[in-house]
C-alpha cells in the first residue's frame, strides 16, 4: 500500500491528491470521466499492486480531477475494474477501493452493467441499488475472508446498511432537477455472481425467485471493501439486457412427436446475450448516467462523512 500512495504521491498534482468521491466505471462506461476537468490519467501499470483489467470496454487507468458545477468536487474514477473470473484474486480485485480510502475518499459510487430479472425492468433503467444477494459470498468467496488488512477494521461487518439511504435519495433529487422522466430509474437488488458465463433460464429464475431485479459479475466484493474501510456507498446498475427467463419449458419431445405427426410446429428461437449488446447500452445511455453523477456531486452534503 506504501509503495502504491507513493506512486500516486509522484503521478497525481498535489491538488487532485485528496479525492472526495471514487467513482467505478462499469462495463463500456468509463465515458463517465469525460467530464473531469484538469485531469490526470495514471496508467495501472504505474501503480504497485495494480492489476490490469482484460475485459473489452474496460480501460486500465485511474482518472483524477474534478467533475460537477462550480469548483468542482475532487473526484477519482476507475476507468476499468477488475472482475475475478479473469483470474484477479479478490484481494487484487479491491485493492483500488482500498487506495481510495486511503487518499480519503468518503463517498464511492460504484457503477455496473447488468442484466434484468425483474420483468418489470426495461433495457436502458438506471437501477438504483439497495440491496444486494451475493451467492459467491454465501459459499466462501468472500473478499474479507482471511486475515484482516487492517486490525483496526470491523472484524463482523454488517451489511444492513450497505446501500446509502443519503446517497440513494440524491440520485432522486438530481434526476428530479434534470426533469429525467421517472421510469428511466427504479431501485432494486442486485445479485452478484462469478461469471463469466451468463445465465441459464433456471439460474435466471433461482435469482428471480430470491428476490433479486439485475444480476452481475461485479460490484458486490467493491462495496465490501468500501463498507469495510467506512465509507459511503452508491450504485447505480445500468440494465443492459434481460436475462430471458421463459415463462415455461417448451418440450423438444412434444415438438418432435409433432413433426413425425405432421403438424407443423413453431420453431422456438432462443434469445442469447452478448457483451456486444452490453457495451452497445453503455455507449448509449453513458451520457445519462454522466449527467446523474454529476449532478449527484453538485448535490453532495460538503459534509458527508457518516
Ligand atoms: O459489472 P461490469 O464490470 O459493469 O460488467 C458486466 O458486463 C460484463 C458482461 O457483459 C460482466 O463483467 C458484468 O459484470
Ligand atoms: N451475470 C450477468 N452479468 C451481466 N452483465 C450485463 N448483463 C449481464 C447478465 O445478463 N448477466
Amino acid at each position: 500500500m506504501d509503495a502504491t500512495l507513493q506512486a500516486l504521491r509522484g503521478l497525481v498534482p498535489r491538488e487532485l491528491q485528496n479525492p472526495r468521491v471514487g467513482i467505478i466505471c462499469g462495463s463500456g462506461l468509463s465515458g463517465l470521466a469525460a467530464s473531469l476537468r484538469q485531469s490526470v490519467l495514471v496508467s495501472y501499470a504505474e501503480l504497485p499492486g495494480f492489476v490490469q483489467s482484460t475485459v473489452p470496454g474496460h480501460k486500465s487507468s485511474l482518472a483524477f480531477g474534478l467533475m460537477g458545477s462550480g469548483a468542482g468536487v475532487p473526484v477519482v474514477a476507475m476507468l476499468g475494474r477488475f472482475h475475478p473470473y479473469e483470474g484477479h484474486k479478490l484481494s487484487s480485485v479491491v485493492y483500488p477501493v482500498r487506495v481510495m480510502a486511503k487518499m480519503g475518499v468518503k463517498n464511492i459510487i460504484i457503477t455496473n452493467a447488468a442484466g434484468a430479472l425483474n420483468p418489470e425492468l426495461t433495457v436502458g433503467t438506471i437501477v438504483v441499488v439497495h440491496d444486494h444477494i451475493a451467492l459467491p459470498n454465501l459459499t466462501g468467496m468472500n473478499p474479507l475472508l482471511g486475515p484482516q488488512t487492517d486490525p483496526s477494521l470491523p472484524r463482523f461487518l454488517p451489511l444492513s446498511d450497505a446501500y446509502s439511504r443519503l446517497l440513494r435519495k440524491l440520485v432522486f433529487r438530481a434526476a428530479h432537477d434534470l426533469s429525467i422522466e421517472r421510469d428511466a430509474l427504479a431501485e432494486g437488488t442486485y445479485a452478484w455472481v462469478s461469471g463469466p458465463t451468463y445465465e441459464t433460464a433456471a439460474e435466471g429464475r433461482f435469482l428471480r425467485a430470491a428476490g433479486a431485479d439485475v444480476v452481475g459479475m461485479s460490484t458486490v466484493p467493491e462495496v465490501l471493501a468500501a463498507r469495510e474501510e467506512g465509507m459511503n456507498v452508491l450504485v447505480l446498475s445500468l440494465v443492459t439486457n434481460a436475462v430471458v427467463i421463459p415463462a415455461s419449458y417448451q418440450s423438444v419431445r412434444d415438438e418432435f412427436e409433432a413433426e413425425i405427426a405432421g403438424v407443423s410446429t413453431k420453431t422456438v428461437v432462443e434469445e442469447v446475450v452478448s457483451h456486444e449488446e452490453v457495451l452497445a447500452l453503455g455507449r448509449l445511455k453513458g451520457d445519462l448516467m454522466k449527467s446523474l453523477v454529476e449532478k449527484v456531486l453538485d448535490l453532495l452534503p460538503s459534509n458527508t462523512q457518516q
